[in-house]
């Protein structure tokens, strides 16, 4: 398996206040991630340093052949085509329907309406969403809109998932819905995927990694 992320040596923060520090850790592709740790231990801040809207304060961090500490803005979007990063607050288009919500990342990378479309239903229809495809975002209970916000981050088939505390505040129907599309983008598509949580889940049927936060410092556990 080859590696997809690297941090060496890494400090991360805000305004030259590192968060983390000193952290040494790697990502192989196709690893399924669990990210650990208290509340204030960091998670969000670890996901977004990863897609580069923390910065790097010391030391480096690799993803995908990039290096977060030397890029330029420009270069940002490129890094970004190559993650699907799921939001604790979903993120999704008020004024667009479910369905175009959905299509959005693909037809940002080209790809002609009708195979987008047909794209979005298939995942939509894993998700159980299949009859809230013409519903707007506010129509539609929190669990569903965070089932839509994960179809869409998956549709491009990103090389890795980002996901911050995605289950949190669902109810068990919508977080299982929302485990088995991890779960299947990490076997059928081979998507790396990282979900920052505060526990780790009690049944879950996939071998995973854990990586853990506490007090700045990180901890590969498995
Ligand atoms: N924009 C910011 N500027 C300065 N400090 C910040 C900023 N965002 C977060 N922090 C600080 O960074 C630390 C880690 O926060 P972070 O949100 O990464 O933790 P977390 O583990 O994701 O927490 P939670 O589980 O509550 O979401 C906290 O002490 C927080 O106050």
């Amino acid at each position: 398996m080859g590696v997809l992320v690297e941090a060496k040596s890494l400090y991360v923060g805000y305004k030259n206040e590192p968060i983390i520090r000193n952290a040494n850790f790697k990502i192989y592709t196709k690893d399924f991630v669990f990210l650990t740790g208290v509340s204030g231990s960091g998670k969000t801040t670890i996901i977004k340093s990863l897609y580069g809207e923390v910065p790097v304060l010391k030391g480096s961090l690799n993803v995908g052949g990039i290096e977060l500490n030397k890029i330029r803005k420009s270069k940002l979007s490129y890094l970004r085509k190559y993650l699907g990063v799921v939001f604790q607050d979903y993120k999704l288009i008020p004024e667009w329907t479910i369905l175009k919500n959905v299509m959005l990342p693909m037809l940002i990378a080209g790809i002609d309406k009708k195979t987008a479309e047909e794209e979005a239903m298939k995942l939509l229809n894993k998700v159980k969403l299949s009859h809230k495809l013409d519903k707007f975002p506010a129509e539609l209970s929190g669990g569903e809109q965070q089932r839509a916000a994960i179809a869409r981050a998956i549709i491009h088939d990103p090389v890795m998932i980002l996901a911050d505390e995605p289950i949190s505040g669902l109810d068990e129907y919508s977080a299982n819905l929302v485990m088995e599309l991890f779960i299947m983008a990490n076997r059928e598509k081979d998507i790396t995927i990282m979900i920052a949580s505060h526990s780790l889940p009690q049944t879950f049927n996939i071998n995973y990694r854990q990586i853990h936060l506490e007090k700045g410092q990180v901890y590969e556990l498995s």
